[in-house]
């Protein structure tokens, strides 16, 4: 499994090929700069001691060491960088891929509880790709290649020092695959303690009103400290198992040197070797041995990365359920019929049932029901994010909805939820989501036919004054008409908008019930509504109940029929409690 996940790692790798080779043939430059290092020591502390000569006569050798002490300083600089600069291609493509497929993904998949979980992958996780990708690839391939080409040097001097390297060079590599395994089990349990941390803390910050309301934030304090110490818990097992494997790898490296050393002590009384190829073996083995204790520090990385990149993984292979095609929508009204229409969340418990219904091009379209009856379910299906299970949606009479192209199809409508998202940053950067290339002039028409031009006036900064991602600073009728404006910027054929259910003051209610109005005249608009104002307004209202279209027609004939309807917007019915009647408006009975 790990090793399925290696090898996605290094494939995703492969946009920074060039990169990678570069950081590895930078290293393994060094690393021939480090024999000839060793070589020109070895002759330098030879002739000096066993030959009498002077620091003078040495001194093209000794400035030969100088440079190339340069040299491998600026080798293993620009390995670094290289590395460095490889691994930042491959989180940003992986970054790109993510959130693109998330995109595709959509809401189902990012809402709701997934939401924590997913940014601490998109940061965090893909943040751990980094020491793996600049580090643990490179000290990969040259694990192979260093020590080969120091065993190569050091057979040709001395080959009881290369057996004995032969021998207990491949203990580290084994003893690594040996912890591995270990390592493994504890870095995913800390991945996943740091994405339930992460949620807490977001769901933590984001309902700090409703905890100190209901007095409990002292609990979830306690509880966030106790998913914390938890974390650290996992987090020194696992430092534990990597300090235990180094301590380890440190006493096979430090044992093989000491016998090499010992034996060199030996034969060297014993007249069996000279000086210079034992004290040139004795520089070169340490060398021999720091690609692969480099590796053994680096396999904590990989360990931590491979956690991450499972749930990576797990994002880009998870299948988005809706189908789109490449066909693209030309310019003009919108028309929309459902056909057959049956959506389900969970396979086989459908919360829409055989919804058959137009939407003709221009008409204002009121759907009305008690709550979770589906009213939301229809809206998401018509803006392409739920697939249908049976059924389908036709556009301008004959464009099957899965046939378009995706950002064909939203680029003409505009979406109006209930509890409109606002993102941090500007006034005027919330209003160009719809139209990036809006100029002022076009951003204050789309406030004024909001209602909202003193409200922006009144503001500090007017247009560029900042506001907070859930909108702090405006209230929520003010985020309701700011949404509104976006529609208004966006002018799309298409409207889809679910009214506000919130308690407003009857001042703000009439007002946007006005601009309501006047951004549903001329496109198709498909209203979820929750007022008797706009029912009243609207060409067609569709009942549903239970996920069925139950009842349809104007205000007049459905309350003529007095059915669901009627009961529904009568007094004491669901629909009442949020209806604000029209002053004179006569409330069906
Ligand atoms: N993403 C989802 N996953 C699973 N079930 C869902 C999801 N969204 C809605 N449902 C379920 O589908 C049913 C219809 O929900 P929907 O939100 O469409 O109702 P609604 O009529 O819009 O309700 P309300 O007026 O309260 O917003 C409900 O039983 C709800 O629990």
């Amino acid at each position: 499994m790990a090793r399925d996940i290696d090898r996605r790692l290094i494939a995703a790798g492969h946009g920074a090929r060039r990169g990678l080779s570069a950081a590895i043939a930078l290293g393994f430059t060094a690393g021939i700069a480090v024999i000839v290092q060793a070589f020109l020591l070895a002759r330098i502390v030879s002739a000096i001691v066993f030959h009498d000569a002077g620091l003078v006569a040495e001194r093209r050798d000794l400035l030969l060491l100088l440079v190339l002490f340069v040299i491998r300083a600026a080798l293993s600089y620009g390995a670094e960088i290289a590395a460095y600069r490889a691994a930042a291609v491959v989180k940003l493509s992986l970054r790109r891929s993510l959130l693109d497929h998330l995109f595709a993904l959509g809401p189902g998949y990012a809402g709701g509880e997934r939401s924590a979980d997913l940014a601490a992958t998109l940061l965090d996780g893909v943040e751990a790709l980094e020491p793996y990708l600049a580090r643990y690839l490179p000290q990969m391939a040259l694990v192979a290649m260093v020590p080969l080409a120091i065993l190569a040097v050091v057979l040709r001097s001395d080959w009881i020092s290369a057996l004995i390297l032969v021998v207990s060079g491949p203990i580290i590599p084994l003893f690594m695959v040996f912890i591995g395994y270990r390592a493994e089990a504890i870095n995913q349990r800390q991945w996943r303690q740091l994405l339930v941390m992460s949620a807490y803390f977001l769901d933590a910050v984001q309902g700090i009103t409703t905890l100190k309301l209901f007095g409990r934030a002292r609990d979830e304090i306690a509880l966030i400290g106790r998913i914390s110490d938890e974390y650290r818990r996992v987090t020194m097992a696992g430092l534990r198992v990597a300090f235990l494997t180094s301590a380890a790898l440190e006493f096979f490296a430090s044992l093989s040197i000491a016998l090499i050393a010992v034996l060199f002590g030996a034969r060297l009384i014993h007249g069996d070797i000279t000086f210079f190829p034992a004290f040139f073996v004795l520089l070169l083995v340490p060398e021999f041995f720091l690609p692969l204790r480099g590796l053994a520090t680096h396999y904590h990385a990989r360990m931590t990365a491979i956690a991450a990149a499972r749930r990576i993984f797990d994002v880009l292979d998870a299948t988005p359920s809706v189908r789109w095609g490449t066909e693209t929508l030309s310019a003009g009204a919108i028309s929309i019929a459902c056909t057959g229409l049956t959506v389900e969340y969970t396979p086989g418990v459908p919360v829409l049932r055989d919804i058959t219904c137009a939407f003709p091009p221009g008409s204002l379209t009121a759907i009305v029901g008690r709550s979770g009856v589906g009213k939301s379910s229809l809206a998401t299906a018509l803006l392409g994010f739920a697939a249908p299970a049976a059924g389908c949606i036709t556009i301008n009479g004959d464009i099957a909805l899965d046939t378009l192209d995706r950002e064909s199809w939203w680029r003409h409508l505009a979406y109006v939820p209930q509890t409109p998202r606002l993102f941090v940053g500007s006034i005027a950067d919330n209003l160009r989501l719809a139209r990036p290339d809006a100029d002022a002039a076009a951003m204050h028409a789309a406030l004024a036919r909001a209602r909202l031009t003193d409200v922006v006036a009144a503001l500090p900064h007017g247009l560029d004054t900042m506001i907070g991602d859930a909108g702090e600073g405006l209230s929520g009728g003010q985020i309701q008409r700011l949404a509104l404006a976006r529609a208004f910027l966006k002018d799309a054929p298409l409207l889809v908008l679910d009214e506000a259910t919130a308690h407003l003051d009857l001042e703000t209610e009439a007002e946007l019930t006005e601009a309501i109005a006047a951004l549903a005249r001329g496109r198709t608009t498909i209203i979820i509504a929750h007022r008797l104002a706009t029912v009243r307004r609207a060409d067609r209202i569709l009942v549903l109940e239970d996920g069925r279209i139950v009842e349809s027609g104007t205000h007049a004939e459905l309350l003529a029929r007095a059915g669901v309807y009627a009961a529904l917007i009568g007094p004491g019915g669901p629909g009442a409690a949020r209806s604000v009647p029209e002053p004179g408006a006569a409330c069906a009975t």
